[in-house]
């Protein structure tokens, strides 16, 4: 495994654009032939956080690279005007101004705020003036049964509303039984309803039952034209792992193999702590590479992984650690 031995703020590539993936036919030979040796993918997912893959001096950079990708999320029942508004306030200023001052990033932005679709109008206005994208979670989240008719219009309003993003949940059913054809078309509906706006595809992969059936929805997801493949609505009792995202991480290379389209991978739910971030972005340097360590195609979804960040960066400025509440999200 390589180290992050290099300042990721420093060192940048010239990001290049990449082409949409268009998707392609449903090639169900493909999807048949693809197999998860589930124990060796847990062997090396164990071995991941142990390593020390980040040098210490380097650290607060790749901290700062990661709150970049950051979708700042927040989906909950009991959300307001009030607490998105403060959500955003954040995004746009994700660390206090004379810590980023200090750091050497003024004007750093988190990758996104991702909200239901009752919340994209007030996430649009409080982040007018910068570039940060609102993504919606669409389509009868998080569960995904409602009336197929209606997913497909809460695209369209969440679109309509100003989500420049649009996170789709799949038919779990149709993953666990099989049915690829149905998965493709749903998804293929998905993504032409959502037209400009870039959409994620959540597997809920707790709920797929086995690593085999995470890489064939995957696979089947971005056929269809998926934007990005991302693990979890953050709501099944067990979200992003490791062993999951080497699954995953591993279809997006094959099928950039076959096809040249790159699709972008985004972990959500459970992720908390700075040094997972740290584990889940050598992961993707190791295995992708450069390019998905750039929002256009990694991002966390996360709620509270931006107030740990904080913490640790402060610790890095002053040697001390400040308390979790002076870090609240919303
Ligand atoms: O997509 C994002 C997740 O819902 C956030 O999950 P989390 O609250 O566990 O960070």
């Amino acid at each position: 495994m390589q180290t992050m031995t290099d300042n990721p703020m420093r060192t940048q590539l010239p990001q290049v654009a990449h082409a949409r993936n268009p998707g392609m036919a449903l090639d169900l030979d493909w999807v048949a032939a693809v197999q998860a040796n589930t124990s060796a993918i847990e062997r090396r997912a164990a071995s991941l956080p142990g390593r020390r893959s980040v040098k210490k001096e380097f650290q607060a950079a790749w901290l700062l690279k990661a709150i970049s990708l950051i979708d700042l999320t927040t989906l909950s029942g009991d959300d307001t005007v009030g607490r998105v508004q403060r959500l955003c306030a954040k995004a746009r200023q994700p660390v206090r101004a004379e810590m980023l001052e200090a750091l050497g990033m003024p004007g750093l932005t988190t990758g996104a705020v991702c909200v239901y679709h009752e919340m994209v109008e007030t996430a649009v206005r409080a982040l007018e003036g910068t570039n940060i994208p609102v993504a919606a979670v669409s389509t009868g989240f998080p569960a995904g049964l409602s009336p197929f008719h209606l997913r497909i219009a809460e695209i369209g309003e969440s679109v309509k509303a100003g989500a420049r993003e649009i996170d789709i949940v799949i038919s779990r059913r149709h993953a666990l039984t099989g049915n690829w054809q149905a998965l493709y078309g749903e998804m293929a509906e998905m993504r032409a309803a959502c037209g400009e706006a870039h959409v994620k595809a959540i597997l809920a992969t707790g709920e797929l039952g086995s690593l085999r059936n995470v890489a064939r929805a995957s696979l089947v997801c971005m056929m269809a034209g998926a934007d990005f493949i991302k693990t979890s609505t953050g709501k099944e009792s067990v979200n992003a792992t490791l062993p999951v995202s080497l699954v995953m991480i591993r279809a997006i290379r094959e099928y950039e193999a076959r096809t040249g389209f790159k699709v972008g991978y985004k972990p959500a739910g459970g992720i908390a702590k700075a040094k997972d971030a740290l584990v889940y972005l050598s992961l993707m340097k190791d295995e992708l590479g450069h390019p998905w360590l750039q929002p256009d195609l990694f991002r966390f979804g996360a709620s509270s992984l931006l107030g740990d960040i904080e913490r640790q960066l402060e610790h890095h400025l002053t040697g001390r650690y400040s308390a979790g509440y002076r870090h609240a999200m919303g």
